[in-house]
This record gives structure tokens, C-alpha cells and sequence, in this order.
């Protein structure tokens, strides 16, 4: 099946000189939930802009369903979601007319049923009388994605959606890309909460100083660049790592009682069998044992801390 989106060898330089994005190259299949990841200014927001046709590519070509964003901009245009990070309303404005005129934007029928769905799935309904100047930050926020939905976009786009949102409605925001997904619509979110991320990506994108480092299913990525820790807890403390352990490359807990062994879940001997044969006989009594799985948060800061190192 052809991608919704295909960006193929995307740059773009600013008037400045400053290259935001350098040769990127991306495709996006329909009914995923991609995150893009990236440290802030590492050209996250340029490449949505100019996916969506708001910022014009220095070279390269981007196409939604099928249609070139500059040649036949309208028709890529209509199916694209747009939530901005930037919280952009007009304050006197009644939330209903303001999402009646979003989609009026876009050429299609008025359909007050669509917008009672969409109003109604972002727990809005209530306040569709109420001027967008006396909702609250978070409210304001939903009213973004219920423009961005007006016109039933295939392709949603959501810039940081849940900057500054409390962690109830955070999940909210969650359960509603959930719904969409189960919809068809395909999701493309940047964030910085990587446990958003984690939580709701098929796949992971991450971007440093406009490249793209990879694109990888969240699931592959965890399993590939993923370690997981041994912790034993010890009956009492111990001085040092006995020399009889000294070749497994153990580190001491805090309080001297922990041993934390590193190991790589892909290898076919993760040594855990003899490392703690071996504890055994050195003569230390194990408290208890358990087990963690590295966070796609490590993960990320040691891909872009090996970028910065180049
Ligand atoms: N209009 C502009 N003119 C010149 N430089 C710009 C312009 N817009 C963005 N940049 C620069 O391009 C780089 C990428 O910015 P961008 O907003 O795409 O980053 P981002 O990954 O979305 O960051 P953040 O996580 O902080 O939102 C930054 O260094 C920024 O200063």
C-alpha cells in the first residue's frame, strides 16, 4: 500500500542561512501513530509545517494521499489535521462557530452532527456557547483539535498537543488519538513526553539538528537499543564487589547493598544463570531480585547524546 505521506530529500534553509531541515526523507502509512521525538529546535515544528504546506521546502517534495503539497495544495491541503502548538483562537469567538468556520474553510457542507460528534468526543459540548476567551488553557487546547477535526481530516497532525494539559486530560488527549486511530485517521505527534511516546506510538521517529536518526517500530526499538537490569538486593551491606564477580562488570547500589548487572535481552546468554551461581559462592545472601526493562527515555537521550558527540 502507497504511504499517506512520502517526504522524500526535504530541506529547508531559513532566510537566516540556518538549515532546519537536511535531506529528509520520511514515509508515513496510513492509520499509524507515528511521534516524533527531538530535542527542542531539532526541526520538529518545520517539518509538520512544511508536511502540512505552511512553510515552503528549499528542495525536496512531500505528498499527502497521493497529491504534491505545492503542485495540488488544495487537494493535499483537505486532508490534512493541523493541531499548532501554538494556541491560536480567536477570544470572542463561540466555540461551535469558531469550529463551523474552520471547516467551512476547507470547502465542505456545513454538518452540525460531525461537529456535535467531535465536540461531544472532546468533552467541549458543554461549552459550545461559551466564548473561547472563558475557557481554560487545557479547554482552549481541545477547541485546537476540534478545528483540526472539523473537517475530517485523514491525516491529523498534532504539534506538542499536550504541553501544559494536566495528567488527567492528558490522558483524555490520549484516549481520543486512540478513538482516531480505531477511526483510520493516521497521527503524526510531537512531544516531549517520551512516556506519551511510549504509551500510544506505533512508531517512533527521532529528529536531531534536522535529521531524521531513525524511524523504527516503537516495539523493534525498545527490543533493539533496549538493556534491561538486574537489581539484587543483598542481606547487608558489602565493602566491594567481591573478586570472584569482578568479571561481570557489576555496579554497587547506593547503600552498598544492591548489585546491578546490565545485560542485553537480544544476546543468546544473558549470564544471569551463572552470575548468580556465582554470587553464591562468594558467599553473599540474596534479599531479593528484580527486574527492569531500559526506558525509551534512556534511549533517546543516548541517541541524541551520541549525535551531539558526532
Ligand atoms: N522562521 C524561522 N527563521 C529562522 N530560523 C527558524 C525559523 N523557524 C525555526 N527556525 C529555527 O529552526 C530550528 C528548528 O526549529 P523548530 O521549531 O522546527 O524546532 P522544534 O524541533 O519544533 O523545537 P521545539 O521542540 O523547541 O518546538 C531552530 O533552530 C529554530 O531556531
Amino acid at each position: 500500500m502507497a504511504p499517506v505521506v512520502s517526504v522524500t530529500g526535504l530541506v529547508k534553509t531559513y532566510a537566516s542561512g540556518f538549515v532546519a531541515l537536511n535531506d529528509v526523507s520520511l514515509n508515513i502509512e496510513e492509520g499509524e501513530i507515528l511521534a516524533l521525538l527531538g530535542p527542542n529546535g531539532a526541526g520538529k515544528t518545520t517539518l509538520i509545517s512544511t508536511i502540512c504546506g505552511i512553510t515552503t521546502p528549499s528542495a525536496g517534495r512531500v505528498s499527502v494521499g497521493g497529491h504534491d503539497t505545492i503542485r495540488d495544495y488544495r487537494a493535499a491541503r483537505k486532508l490534512i489535521g493541523l493541531v499548532p502548538q501554538e494556541i491560536n483562537l480567536e477570544p470572542f469567538e463561540k466555540v461551535l462557530n469558531t469550529v463551523r468556520f474552520s471547516r467551512g474553510l476547507f470547502g465542505k457542507p456545513r454538518d452540525d452532527a460531525h461537529l456535535e460528534r467531535v465536540l461531544r468526543q472532546l468533552s467541549l459540548w458543554d461549552k459550545k456557547d461559551a466564548k473561547v476567551i472563558e475557557l481554560s488553557g487545557g479547554m482552549k487546547r481541545r477547541v485546537l483539535i476540534a478545528k483540526a477535526l472539523s473537517h475530517e481530516p485523514r491525516v491529523l497532525f498534532l504539534d506538542e498537543p499536550t504541553a501544559g494539559v494536566d495528567v488527567e486530560l492528558r490522558k483524555d488527549l490520549w484516549e481520543t488519538v486512540r478513538r482516531l486511530k480505531a477511526e483510520g485517521v493516521t497521527i503524526i505527534l510531537t512531544t516531549h513526553y517520551i512516556e506519551e511516546a511510549e504509551a500510544i506510538a506505533d512508531r517512533i521517529a527521532v529528529i536531531s539538528k534536522g535529521d531524521i536518526l531513525l524511524v523504527e517500530e516503537k516495539a523493534a526499538l525498545m527490543r533493539r537499543l533496549g538493556r534491561k537490569q538486574m537489581v539484587i538486593e543483598l542481606q547487608a551491606p558489602i565493602d566491594a564487589v567481591p573478586e570472584a564477580l569482578a568479571h561481570h562488570a557489576l555496579e554497587t547500589g547506593p547503600d552498598a547493598d544492591t548489585l546491578i548487572y546490565t545485560y542485553d535481552t537480544q544476546r543468546e546468554r544473558t549470564g544471569i544463570t551463572r552470575l548468580l551461581n556465582e554470587i553464591q559462592a562468594a558467599g553473599l545472601q540474596l534479599r531479593d531480585v528484580q527486574t527492569r526493562q531500559s526506558s525509551l527515555e534512556e534511549i533517546f537521550v543516548g541517541l541524541v547524546q551520541e549525535e551531539e558527540r558526532g
